[in-house]
């Protein structure tokens, strides 16, 4: 079941608790049905995906670039990454340093090992370079035509962005996923932020 329409504010952001708790409840719900979707799609579709969307990520101008390793079944950019590393971009992974707190992005070289991070998730060691990307390619959970992201319910994303741009950081955000991904609504809260670009294939 959906929350009920808003009360409040015309267009977005209910705040009441009651509201806010039924949004949770729905997103937790719709989060383990997506990420059942997507772990479930043939190889061949996913290839096929990925392939547009490596084509449509080929024109993104990037000196810094936030990537993410796969899990659950999100599209693998990795190549690309060091392609564009290859051609003079720095890559970054993104790391939970603390829960409820912004994500650090340290830089991935592939002559450097990798570590575990939260859900096991490879990262770079400690004693990698932490940079600021300005392009942050963000795997998606599910999407809204508004262009809000629901990730894994952690909220690490929009605490990076919201905290990178306070400090006057200009960084520009692509949501990665597949097409079944795309949903009418996220019933977005005041928190959440648009992305700058959604690929979906
Ligand atoms: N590949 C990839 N790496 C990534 C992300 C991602 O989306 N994709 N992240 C993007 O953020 C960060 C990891 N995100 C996480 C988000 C939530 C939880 C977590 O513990 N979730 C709770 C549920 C939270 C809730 O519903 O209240 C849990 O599973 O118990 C862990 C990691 C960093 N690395
Ligand atoms: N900028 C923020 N400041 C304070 N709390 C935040 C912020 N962003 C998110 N949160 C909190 O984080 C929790 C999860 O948020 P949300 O459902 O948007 O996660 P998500 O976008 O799916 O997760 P993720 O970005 O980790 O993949 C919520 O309780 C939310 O209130």
């Amino acid at each position: 079941m959906e929350p009920a329409p808003y009360a409040s504010s015309p267009c977005r952001m209910p705040e009441d608790a009651e509201t806010r708790r039924d949004v949770m409840r729905w997103r937790r719900a719709e989060r383990a049905r997506l990420i059942a979707l997507r772990q479930a799609m043939p190889v061949a579709d996913r290839q096929q995906a990925e392939a547009a969307i490596l084509k449509a990520l080929e024109e993104e101008p990037a000196r810094t670039i936030g990537i993410y390793w796969p899990f659950k079944g999100e599209p693998d950019l990795r190549g690309w990454a060091a392609e564009r590393r290859g051609n003079g971009a720095r890559i970054a992974l993104p790391v939970v340093v603390e829960k409820a707190a912004p994500l650090v992005f340290r830089e991935w070289q592939p002559d450097a090992a990798l570590v575990r991070g939260v859900w096991n998730i490879p990262i770079p060691a400690e004693d990698a370079r932490v940079l600021i990307p300005d392009l942050i390619i963000s795997p998606v959970v599910g999407v809204d035509p508004m262009q809000f992201r629901l990730g894994y319910g952690g909220g690490f994303y929009d605490r990076t962005l919201a905290a990178l741009r306070a400090a006057g950081h200009d960084i520009r955000v692509i949501g990665i996923g597949f097409a079944a991904q795309s949903i009418p609504t996220i019933f977005p809260l005041p928190h959440d932020i648009a992305m700058n670009r959604v690929i979906l294939a």
